[in-house]
């Protein structure tokens, strides 16, 4: 996918008292692409994702570039779908009343015109019985329904840019994969990128034209979504998909990453996934490596010519392979 980015990000930094968590993170999010960021608990995905909605937690230092800036423009260029509807919703509200309200934050338009298109906007997502839900609160609609109207609200004033920040933790499995399927839909017919948070390889795979992978603060891996998950090149990569079920050797126990990623403040020296990665020699251990093209993507590791592939073996533990 060739073209201008949307969005670039450079070098982008978030700290908590002076402890980085987030460490000179550069990416772009293209035209209309889904982009999802993976990695495990704490590698600075939500930080990073609120930063481009210009919303970090408080007490957060930002340093870096992200051009042009979309936050500026909150719900009307880019807006947020969050992982718990009902903090996206006031509880005090009909919810057609705050999407007519979205409406008329950024167009010209009568309250008649703005509530027909709040009406049109649950329709469109999926509500039965549209203009008599448009009356309702928040806590009158289910979870699922809840989501649905919340992707409404994000797509309603049809952004650039949708970011969705593990929109579907909160749902069961089934609800799950509709909300994703009705985002993949609306932020297409909008025509707005999607930045995806998620832990979900599945919905990475299903709905993801480019995956970053992220390590504590830093970008591990970012490349076309179904050649970094057909052949990850960063052994982080590797042993993050290997202790997916589905990639467990046939007859075999399901490999593991071994230990923890470290905690802001508490990295070691060189590469921070060195203590973890099986293919850490001496210059891991000294030498941060930075991002570089390789295999057609980016890839930030000493190593990644020696990953072997598959590398599934390499994160199976001795006395597993029965
Ligand atoms: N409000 C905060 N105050 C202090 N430290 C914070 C705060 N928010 C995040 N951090 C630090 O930044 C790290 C990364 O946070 P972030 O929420 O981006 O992780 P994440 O990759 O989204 O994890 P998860 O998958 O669990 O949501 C955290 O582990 C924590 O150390």
């Amino acid at each position: 996918m060739e073209s201008e980015p949307l969005l670039s990000v450079r070098e982008l930094r978030i700290a908590f008292d002076g402890v980085e968590a987030v460490r000179g993170l550069s990416f772009d999010v293209l035209p209309r692409e889904v982009l999802a960021i993976v990695g495990e608990s704490g590698a600075g995905k939500s930080l990073t994702a609120r930063a481009l909605l210009g919303m970090p937690p408080r007490g957060a230092t930002t340093s870096g570039t992200i051009a042009p800036d979309l936050s500026a423009h909150r719900g009307r260029r880019i807006s947020l779908v969050p992982q718990d509807a009902l903090s996206a919703l006031s509880p005090v509200h009909p919810v057609g009343d705050q999407l007519a309200a979205a409406v008329r934050s950024v167009a010209g338009v009568s309250r008649k015109e703005a509530r027909a298109r709040a009406v049109a906007a649950l329709d469109r997502v999926g509500i039965p019985d549209a203009a008599r839900k448009a009356r309702a609160y928040p806590h009158e609609y289910s979870g699922g329904m809840r989501q649905r109207a919340v992707i409404a609200m994000a797509t309603i004033n049809e952004p650039d840019l949708v970011v969705a920040d593990e929109p579907t933790t909160a749902l069961d499995e089934e609800r799950r994969d509709q909300v994703l399927r009705l985002l993949a839909e609306q932020r297409e017919a909008v025509g707005a990128a999607l930045v995806l948070v998620t832990h979900d390889m599945d919905a990475v795979a299903g709905h993801a034209d480019r995956m970053l992978v992220m390590y504590a603060g830093r970008l591990t891996e970012l490349g076309p979504a179904d050649e970094v998950l057909a052949r990850p090149r960063a052994p982080y990569t590797a042993g993050l998909l290997a202790s997916l079920p589905q990639h467990a050797p046939p007859g075999r126990r399901l490999p593991a990453l071994p230990g923890t990623p470290p905690a802001p403040g508490t990295l070691p020296p060189g590469c921070a996934f060195a203590p973890r990665c099986p293919l850490a020699t001496d210059p891991c251990r000294t030498t941060e490596p930075e991002p570089r093209q390789a295999a057609g993507r980016l890839v930030a590791c000493h190593r990644w010519e020696e990953l072997p592939h598959p590398a599934t073996e390499l994160f199976l533990k001795e006395g597993q392979s029965a």
